[in-house]
Order: C-alpha cells, then sequence, then structure tokens
C-alpha cells in the first residue's frame, strides 16, 4: 500500500505552530529544527563535495531555524561563515541553504527580500530550501512561475507544505518532534523514520497536483534492505517466543477470569485440600 503523505495548508502549518509552542519553548523548537535540518543537508550533501555553504536567512522562524542548522553544519564540519550582506563571492560556495520564508510568506517579496530572492534565483550554486522554497505560495495550486526559485533540494520540516506538490527533486522531511497523539490527531500520518535519524529522504514519491496528494510508494521504506530482513528475523523470533510462551500456558491451563483463579488439574486437589479440612475441622469438634 502506497502511503499517502498530508500536506499542510499554510493556515493548518500555524495551528501545528501553536500546538508546537504550547509544548516546547522557541530555543528549543530552533534546536530541533536546526540539527534536524542540518543532519538532512548533511546526508544529501557530503563533505567534503559541499563543504563551502552559504546560509540565507529570512527575519521569521524560518531564518531562526536556518541560524540553528548553520550552526550544526558547522559542527558537523562544514564552513559556514557569518556575513552582513550578499558576498561578491557567493559563485564560490559549493551550497546554497535558502531559508528566507517559511510558511508565512505572503507574496510578492518586499525590498529588501525580492533582490535576494533574485540573487539566489540567478546563482549557478546548488540550493536547498528549508520547509518551503523561499518566494513559492504555500497554498498555491498551480506552479510557481518561472522567475521563482528552482531549489535542488527541499527539506520539509514535520510535514510537507501544500507548494511540494509542485516540487520534483531531492526532497527530505526533517524532525521528529510532534508527539505522536498530536500527530494522531491532526492527521499528519509521517512516514517511518529509521532508527533514530532526524530525518527520511523520501525517495519515491510521486506528487499528483490535480488530487492534490502526494504517496510514497510501499517499496521505498527509509530501512535500508539489510536491516530490514534483521528486523524480521527478529520479529519471528520474538513472535515464537510468544506463541511458545501461550502455548504453554495454555498447557498449564491457567486462566485468570474477574480475579478467579481457575486451575482445572488443580481443582481437585483443592476439592481433597477442602474435604480435608473439612474432615479435620470436624475431627477436631470445631
Ligand atoms: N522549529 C520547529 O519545530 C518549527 C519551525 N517552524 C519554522 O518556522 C517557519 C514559520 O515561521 P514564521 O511563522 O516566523 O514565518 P516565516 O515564513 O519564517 O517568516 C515570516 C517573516 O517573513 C516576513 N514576510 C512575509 N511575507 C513577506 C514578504 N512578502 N516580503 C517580505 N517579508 C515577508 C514576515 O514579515 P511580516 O509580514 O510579519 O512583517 C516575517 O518576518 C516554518 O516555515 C518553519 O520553518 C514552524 O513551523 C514551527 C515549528
Amino acid at each position: 500500500m502506497p502511503h499517502t503523505l498530508k500536506l499542510l495548508s499554510a493556515a493548518e502549518a500555524s495551528s501545528l505552530d501553536d500546538e508546537l509552542r504550547r509544548l516546547f519553548s522557541e530555543a528549543q523548537l530552533a534546536e530541533l529544527a536546526g540539527f534536524a535540518f542540518a543532519s538532512a543537508i548533511a546526508a544529501e550533501y557530503e563533505l567534503p563535495r559541499y563543504a563551502r555553504v552559504l546560509v540565507v536567512l529570512g527575519a521569521g522562524a524560518n531564518g531562526r531555524d536556518g541560524m540553528a542548522a548553520a550552526r550544526h553544519l558547522a559542527a558537523f564540519g562544514y564552513a559556514v561563515p557569518i556575513l552582513r550582506a550578499w558576498p561578491a563571492n557567493a559563485s564560490s560556495y559549493e551550497l546554497l541553504v535558502d531559508a528566507v520564508f517559511g510558511h508565512r510568506y505572503t507574496p510578492p517579496p518586499r525590498p529588501p527580500f525580492a533582490a535576494l530572492l533574485a540573487a539566489l534565483r540567478a546563482s549557478a550554486v546548488p540550493l536547498v530550501s528549508l520547509d518551503v522554497p523561499s518566494g513559492w505560495p504555500v497554498d498555491a495550486d498551480a506552479p510557481p512561475d518561472g522567475a521563482a526559485l528552482a531549489p535542488h533540494g527541499l527539506v520539509s520540516l514535520l510535514a510537507p507544505k501544500r507548494c511540494a506538490l509542485h516540487f520534483d527533486g531531492a526532497h527530505l522531511l526533517a524532525g521528529r518532534h510532534v508527539p505522536p497523539p498530536l500527530a494522531a490527531r491532526l492527521g499528519l500520518h509521517p512516514p517511518h523514520f529509521a532508527a533514530a535519524a532526524p530525518f527520511v529522504r523520501l525517495e519515491g514519491l510521486r506528487c499528483d497536483a490535480a488530487e492534490g496528494r502526494c504517496t510514497l510508494r510501499a517499496d521505498a521504506l527509509p530501512l535500508p534492505p539489510s536491516f530490514s530482513a534483521a528486523a524480521a528475523v527478529f520479529s519471528a523470533c520474538i513472535s515464537l517466543v510468544l506463541l511458545a510462551y501461550a502455548v504453554g500456558a495454555l498447557a498449564r491451563s491457567e486462566c485468570r477470569l474477574f480475579g478467579l483463579l481457575w486451575r482445572p488439574g488443580l481443582s481437585h486437589a483443592r476439592h481433597r485440600d477442602d474435604a480435608a479440612t473439612r474432615s479435620s475441622t470436624r475431627d477436631a469438634g470445631l
């Protein structure tokens, strides 16, 4: 069965933000997102090929998370300078990270961001966007126009936003800090993440703008085949142990029902014990 991903509208993404802000501080959210973003970037854009990274920040929470991601990338060994303006040597970087706008962007871009987006669009350096390709209308049914950013990669945070329908590059999903009951209540339906990885590659993702949904092919599981086989063997062993235990319990015919212990094997013995108790009580004249 293919796995259908929930795509969030801008309003749904804001509701999720509100829920998360009740659970985490802003600093915690930044660290969780920043680490997840950086881990996904490091997996897709490996060292040493993409060692020099320029992270471009906006004024909102997307920029704040981009700042945290930059710090984590630096800790992973990437060279991530802190600059106040678009550098003259931007083409010498090996990767551009777009953390300008997230899901609260409303077009058109105001100064100075219009020029910043144009510079990102014009660059030949591979570009990866965090959560939303900056400048893309989040809820748009139509693909963005030719002047919009065309990132090589997209790292969606927690759940892809609706505009991801029109993205067909390398797509990863980062962040797994939505508590499962909240994810279930919001119908997020996240895919499986491998072990403790804070991101998953959305390989085999097929987005259909007409249907308004993205599905992951059933065979595009994040677990490597060797791990899946090991997991299958492990779960088969556990099932066998549980089955052996159940058969053993049945053989001993122990059933506990509403607090009463019924043991056919023991009932005769208990009957004998009761009879013996009654006769010893009688003998004792009690
Ligand atoms: N860590 C986590 O777990 C979570 C992290 N999250 C992350 O936060 C992101 C959402 O953050 P956000 O709400 O701050 O919005 P975001 O889009 O970054 O910035 C808005 C800024 O842009 C500005 N602006 C807007 N339009 C403009 C325009 N046309 N031209 C110029 N400026 C414009 C706007 O200015 P204003 O309109 O307010 O004047 C404001 O300053 C989300 O995508 C995800 O990455 C959250 O999902 C929560 C969970």
